[in-house]
C-alpha cells in the first residue's frame, strides 16, 4: 500500500532513502533547510516522519516537528549515526522523548550511500519495540537491490551505526600509515570487543552488534574510502589537520563529535576505551598517528576476553 513518506535531510543519506521509498511508489516530500518546502507542510499527514539530519540537528528538527501537526499514528524513522553533545543520547532516544506516544523505529546497516545509489545491492536492519511498526518500514523499502531486516533491539542497533564511526577513522589511520593486513584485522576485532564493551552499559545486546549494524556496518566502514569516517584518519595518517579535512569533506563525519561523547561517557562510568581514547587524543592533536599506534601496541599485557 501506498505511504505518505516525509525525509528530513536531503543529504547523502536522506536523498538515497527517498528514492527508495519513491522506487517502491511511495509518496516521498523532502525537507533541507535550504529547500522550498515548509516542515509544516512536508510532516502533515505523513504515515512516517524518516529524519536522516546530521547529529547536531536531530534535537531541534525534533523540536520543530513537535510544534506542527502530526497524526497519533504517524510512525518516526531516524537513521542518523551519533550522540547529541549535550545529553549523550542517542537519535531514537531524543525522537521517542519527545513523541513518547509514537513507534521510533532506527534504520541502521552497511549503508554506503554512494553504493547504494548506483544501485548495488544492500542490506539494512530496522529495529523498533513495536514490531509491527518496524514491518511497515521494512516493507516500505524492500526491494531486489536493498534487503531489510527487523530487529526488537532499536538501541544495540542505533549503537552498532555510532560506535563503528570512531573505529572507521582509527581504520583509516591504520591504511593510511600502511600498517598491513594483520594490524587491520587486529584494530577491527579489538574495535568490536570495545563496541561491545560500551554498547551493553548503554542497555544494547551484545548479540546485535553480530549482525548487520554491528559487525556489518564495522566492516563496510572501516574497509571503504567512500567512508567520510575513514576518510578523516586516512587523511589524517597522511599529515593534513583535522580542519582542512573537514573543509574538504563530502558530507557529516559523525565520527569525530561521537568520540568526544564517548570519552565523556568513558569517564563518568569508569568504561575503558583504548582505541577510542587514542582516537580522540589524535582528533586533539595530543598524540600524532604514530604515537596512537605505539600506546596502543604497548598497553598492558591481558587475557584475550579480560574487560
Ligand atoms: N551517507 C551515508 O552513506 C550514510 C549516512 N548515515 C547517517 O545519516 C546522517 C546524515 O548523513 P549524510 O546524509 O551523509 O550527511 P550530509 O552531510 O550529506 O547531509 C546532512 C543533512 O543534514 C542537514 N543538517 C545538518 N545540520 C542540520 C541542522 N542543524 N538542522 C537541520 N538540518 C541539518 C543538512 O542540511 C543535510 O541535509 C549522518 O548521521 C550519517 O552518519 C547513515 C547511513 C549511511
Ligand atoms: O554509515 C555509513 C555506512 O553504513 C556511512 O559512513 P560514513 O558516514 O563514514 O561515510
Amino acid at each position: 500500500m501506498t505511504k505518505t513518506i516525509a525525509i528530513l535531510g536531503a543529504g547523502a543519506w536522506g536523498t538515497t532513502l527517498a528514492n527508495l521509498a519513491r522506487a517502491n511508489d511511495h509518496q516521498v516530500r523532502l525537507w533541507s533547510r535550504q529547500g522550498d518546502l515548509s516542515l509544516e507542510d512536508v510532516v502533515k499527514n505523513a504515515e512516517i516522519v524518516l529524519c536522516a539530519i546530521s547529529m547536531k540537528g536531530v534535537q531541534d528538527v525534533a523540536l520543530s516537528v513537535k510544534s506542527c501537526q502530526i497524526s497519533p499514528q504517524t510512525i518516526f524513522v531516524t537513521a542518523t549515526k551519533g550522540l547529541d553533545a549535550k545529553t549523550t543520547r542517542t537519535p531514537s532516544q531524543i525522537w521517542q522523548t519527545e513523541f513518547p506516544d509514537h513507534s521510533v523505529v532506527v534504520l541502521s546497516g552497511p549503508n554506503l550511500s554512494e553504493e547504494i545509489s548506483q544501485g548495488l545491492p544492500a542490506a539494512t536492519v530496522v529495529a523498533s519495540k513495536n514490531t509491527a511498526a518496524a514491518q511497515v518500514v521494512q516493507q516500505v523499502f524492500s526491494s531486489g537491490r536493498f534487503r531489510v531486516y527487523t530487529n526488537s533491539d532499536p538501541v544495540g542497533v542505533e549503537l552498532g551505526g555510532t560506535l563503528k564511526n570512531v573505529m572507521a577513522i582509527a581504520s583509516g589511520v591504520c591504511d593510511g600509515l600502511h600498517l598491513g593486513t594483520n594490524a587491520k584485522a587486529a584494530l577491527v576485532t579489538r574495535g568490536l570487543t570495545e563496541i561491545i564493551r560500551i554498547g551493553k552499559v548503554l542497555g544494547a545486546k551484545t548479540e546485535t552488534f553480530y549482525g548487520l549494524s554491528g559487525l556489518g556496518d564495522l566492516l563496510a566502514t572501516c574497509n571503504s574510502p567512500l567512508s567520510r569516517n575513514y576518510q578523516v584518519g586516512y587523511q589524517l595518517a597522511s599529515g593534513k589537520t583535522l580542519t582542512e579535512i573537514l573543509a574538504s569533506l563530502p558530507g557529516t563525519a559523525e565520527g569525530v563529535n561521537t568520540c568526544q561523547v564517548l570519552m565523556q561517557i568513558s569517564q563518568e562510568q569508569n568504561i575503558t576505551m583504548p582505541i577510542t581514547e587514542q582516537v580522540y587524543r589524535l582528533l586533539e592533536t595530543q598524540v600524532t598517528p604514530k604515537q596512537a599506534l605505539d600506546e596502543l601496541m604497548l598497553r598492558d599485557t591481558k587475557p584475550e576476553y579480560h574487560q
